[in-house]
C-alpha cells in the first residue's frame, strides 16, 4: 500500500493534544476522541456507509494521531460499514492496535478483512475484538484472529447489552495499551460524550470538512445528561480544505 508523506510541520501542531511521550504510570490510558464531521454533523450519508470526508491533508493528520497511540478504537457498525485497515500509513511510523467493541459478537470477518490483510503483510496489527459474555465465540474466527496475533477479549455489559466505559478503559490498560484513539462512529462518540463517561475524555480532535452531508446520516450528538458539552483551550488548524479543531472537554 502506499504510504502518506508526512509534512514536517504536523507533529508540533498536534503534539500538545497528544498522549505524552514520557509520563508518570497512569491509572487509565490516555483517550483522544477524534473523527471527520460534515457541517451539519454527520459522519456518513447513513448507518451503514462508508463516507469520505476528510481530505488528503487531514487524513495524513490522522494517520499521523494513528502512529502516536498504543491503540485504535471502533464500534462494531464502523467495522462492518467500512472494513477499516486502522494502521499507520506514514512510512517508518508505528500502527496502534486495532480495538473493535463487539458486544453481541455481529463481526463476521474473515481473513480477508483489511485489518487481517495488513496484519499479514507487517503493515498494521490485528486487532483485540470485546466481546460481551454470553456470546458464543466461532472457533474458527478465533483461530483466524489468533494466528493474525489477534484475540477476543470478554467482558461484561450492563442491561442494555453495553459494555461501561470504565470498563473498556480498565482492559486496555491491562493490556498494556498507555493510551486509545477512539475513532467512532455513532454510537461510540455519542456514548463517550455524554456525561459522565465524558471525563474519560482528554482530548478531543475533530476534523470538519466544508460538507453538508444532508438528512439521514449518522449524526454525532449525545443524550443531553448534564450541561451542555464544551470544549476549552481550543485551536484551530486548518489543513487544506477542512479546518481541524482541537480541545479538552470543560469540566
Ligand atoms: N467520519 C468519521 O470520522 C467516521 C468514523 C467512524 C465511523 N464512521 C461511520 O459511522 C458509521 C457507523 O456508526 P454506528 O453508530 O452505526 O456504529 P459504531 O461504529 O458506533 O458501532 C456501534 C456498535 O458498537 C457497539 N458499541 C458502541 N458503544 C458501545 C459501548 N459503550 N459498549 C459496548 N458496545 C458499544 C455496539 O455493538 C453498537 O451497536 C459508519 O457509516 C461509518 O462509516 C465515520
Ligand atoms: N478521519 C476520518 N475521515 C473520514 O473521512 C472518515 N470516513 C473516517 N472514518 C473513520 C473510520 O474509523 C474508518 O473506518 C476509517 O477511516 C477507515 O480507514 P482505514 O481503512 O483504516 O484507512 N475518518
Amino acid at each position: 500500500m502506499s504510504s502518506l508523506p508526512l509534512p514536517p510541520s504536523l507533529p508540533a501542531l498536534f503534539t500538545p493534544h497528544l498522549p505524552p511521550s514520557s509520563s508518570p504510570p497512569s491509572s487509565r490510558p490516555f483517550l483522544t476522541l477524534t473523527f471527520a464531521t460534515s457541517l451539519d454533523s454527520s459522519l456518513s450519508l447513513a448507518p451503514g456507509v462508508r463516507t469520505t470526508l476528510s481530505g488528503p491533508a487531514s487524513k495524513t493528520m490522522t494517520h499521523y494521531l494513528r502512529s502516536q497511540h498504543a491503540s485504535i478504537l471502533i464500534g462494531v457498525g464502523t467495522a462492518l460499514a467500512d472494513d477499516p485497515g486502522l494502521n499507520c500509513r506514514i512510512a517508518g511510523c508505528a500502527s496502534p492496535r486495532p480495538i473493535v467493541l463487539d458486544p453481541r459478537g455481529r463481526w463476521g470477518f474473515t481473513e480477508d478483512a483489511k485489518v487481517l490483510q495488513l496484519a499479514r503483510a507487517g503493515e498494521g496489527k490485528a486487532p483485540f475484538v470485546f466481546v460481551g459474555g454470553g456470546v458464543e465465540i466461532d472457533e474458527g474466527r478465533r483461530a483466524v484472529l489468533e494466528r493474525h496475533g489477534g484475540k477476543y477479549v470478554v467482558m461484561g455489559t450492563d442491561e442494555r447489552g453495553r459494555f461501561a466505559w470504565v470498563d473498556v478503559l480498565a482492559a486496555i490498560q491491562r493490556e498494556g495499551l498507555g493510551s486509545v484513539m477512539v475513532e467512532g462512529g455513532g454510537e461510540v462518540i455519542n456514548s463517550l460524550l455524554r456525561a459522565p463517561e465524558n471525563e474519560l475524555v482528554d482530548s478531543v480532535i475533530v476534523t470538519i470538512a466544508p460538507t453538508w452531508l444532508g438528512q439521514g446520516g449518522v449524526v454525532v450528538s449525545p443524550e443531553r445528561t448534564g450541561e451542555p458539552v464544551r470544549l476549552t483551550g481550543v485551536e484551530w488548524h486548518p489543513l487544506g480544505e477542512d479546518i481541524v479543531l482541537c480541545g479538552k472537554i470543560l469540566r
